[in-house]
């Protein structure tokens, strides 16, 4: 990689006034599993988005070109084999902030599917010095699913520079491993905590620390005592950047967030904005728990048009579903965190591989993956606080709600999410999501097959 050159700060940046010219796209041909060919299925799907990033109202709307954010050459060149060729509204509104020097900490909201992962994987990469040779980004995501899929993004958009990377993820350093020289580290809170304590992971010349899906990553109830632990291990020496990112902010974590990364830029969405356009809500009314898994394989002719995902409230109906479905003739996998890492990761790449068109999951996959292909999310068992809380709470989960159903109409995309009622209580729930998002929920009749298909085939035109 050329040189980036080093400020008063001591922070590599972007040349300002590179000539180099800018690098045309190219097209690679290959496995899409593969880290390095992600960008061949954002380039397909381009082509649809493309449009919506010309219309200023729309979150993928942007009035600059990547060069006027100030990359360096080589990462231009990695955005651009990915097949992007405009930023995104918070593309746009973020790396300027971002890249700044001093450094600032930032909380950036932006819907789901928008394009955050490149922001803060652009920052990364835009502040380590390629000279030396010891962690100094560390990223940390909810699953092992979304920190390899960060991983992904970050070796496509890193691919003209010679940055180094590694996990800190669970069952994946070789036993006696005793030192991680990687520029990058991206995993998961209980991995990093242990690396860091051990010593294999040395902070003191860590820049950058993010957090994707922050608002769960600082959840007191969730894993936001590791996340903590993490935090505390950073280096005093010297000022790091904390940067956080999600779709959703809720109330009870924005204090929080607010003193874990203190005098923040931040970029907020107002209540009425957290939904995406393109998904159409939709919602089933089942006669009871049994009815609901017949629908469900009525429906698997729908759901395999494009990839589903279908989440649960629990991992043994996820494994039961997918059991009865496969004894029946469908092909299905189903995925949670009970499942050891080596099945994990090798069911998670068969879905994005196509090799299965249904996946049966719980929250463990609610956030942040991006599977362009898949149109359709059914909530097979509504998300519910409890999940979170533990706390005998039966309010509905707003936030997993707008993440669950955020897996689908990715950066533009068409989607659909079906939820299945199935009582009084259920059908409550739903109503307060409706109420909250302002976004209407549409009933589809379970026996009429014919009025399902169409209304279903609309939505995605
Ligand atoms: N500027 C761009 N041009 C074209 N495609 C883009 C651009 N930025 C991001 N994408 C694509 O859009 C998709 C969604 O991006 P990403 O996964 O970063 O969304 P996100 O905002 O992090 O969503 P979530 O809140 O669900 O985690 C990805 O497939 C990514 O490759």
């Amino acid at each position: 990689m050329a040189s980036l050159e080093k400020d008063a700060d001591g922070f590599y940046t972007p040349a300002e006034s590179s000539t180099a010219p800018v690098v045309a796209p190219k097209v690679e041909e290959g496995n899409d599993a593969e880290p390095g060919n992600w960008g061949k299925r954002s380039r397909q799907f381009n082509l649809r988005g493309c449009h919506q990033q010309a219309d200023p109202n729309s979150p993928l709307y942007s009035a600059k070109s990547f060069e006027a954010l100030g990359l360096h050459q080589d990462l231009l060149k990695g955005i651009y084999d990915m097949g992007f060729s405009k930023p995104s509204k918070i593309q746009e509104r973020a790396m300027p902030l971002l890249l700044s020097n001093p450094p600032t900490n930032m909380i950036g909201q932006s819907q789901s599917g928008t394009g955050k992962t490149a922001a803060f994987v652009l920052t990364m990469l835009s502040r380590i010095d390629y000279s030396i040779n010891k962690p100094q980004a560390l990223c940390l995501a909810p699953s092992r699913e979304l920190a390899r899929q960060i991983m992904s993004v970050v070796v496509a958009m890193g691919k003209f520079t010679q940055v180094q990377t590694e996990y800190a993820i669970k069952d994946h350093l070789p036993k006696g491993a005793t030192r991680i020289t990687a520029q990058v580290i991206v995993g998961t809170p209980g991995t990093m905590t242990d690396l860091m304590r051990r010593k294999v992971i040395d902070p003191s010349e860590v820049k950058v620390f993010v957090l994707d899906e922050a608002d769960n990553m600082l959840d007191q109830d969730g894993l936001g005592d590791q996340t903590l632990r993490v935090k505390n291990m950073l280096p005093r020496t010297h000022p790091v950047q904390i940067i956080l990112f999600s779709a959703t902010f809720p109330d009870h974590v924005r204090a929080f967030a607010s003193k874990f990364a203190p005098n923040a830029n931040k970029i907020e969405l107002q209540q009425n904005e957290l939904s995406v356009d393109g998904i159409r809500q939709f919602y089933m009314d089942c006669k009871n728990e049994e009815h609901k898994y017949d629908i469900l394989v009525s429906l698997y002719g729908l759901l395999t048009v494009g990839q589903s995902i279908i989440f649960c409230k629990h991992r043994q109906t996820a494994d039961r579903i997918s059991q009865r479905m496969t004894a029946e003739g469908h092909k299905v996998a189903s995925l949670h965190g009970a499942k050891d890492a080596a099945e994990r990761d090798a069911i998670i790449d068969g879905f994005r591989e196509g090799k299965e068109k249904v996946l049966i999951t719980t929250n463990v996959i609610a956030r942040g993956i991006d599977i362009l292909q898949v149109n359709m999310v059914v909530n097979y068992d509504l998300p519910l606080m409890n999940e979170r809380d533990r706390g005998g709470d039966e309010r509905p989960d707003i936030e997993t709600y707008l993440h669950r159903i955020g897996r689908t109409g990715r950066f533009g995309r068409k989607g659909i999410s079906i939820n299945f009622v199935h009582d009084r209580k259920t059908w409550l729930q739903m109503e307060q999501i409706e109420k909250a998002l302002g976004k209407k929920i549409i009933r589809i009749e379970t026996n009429d097959f014919d009025e399902m298909e169409e209304k279903m085939k609309q939505a995605l035109k």
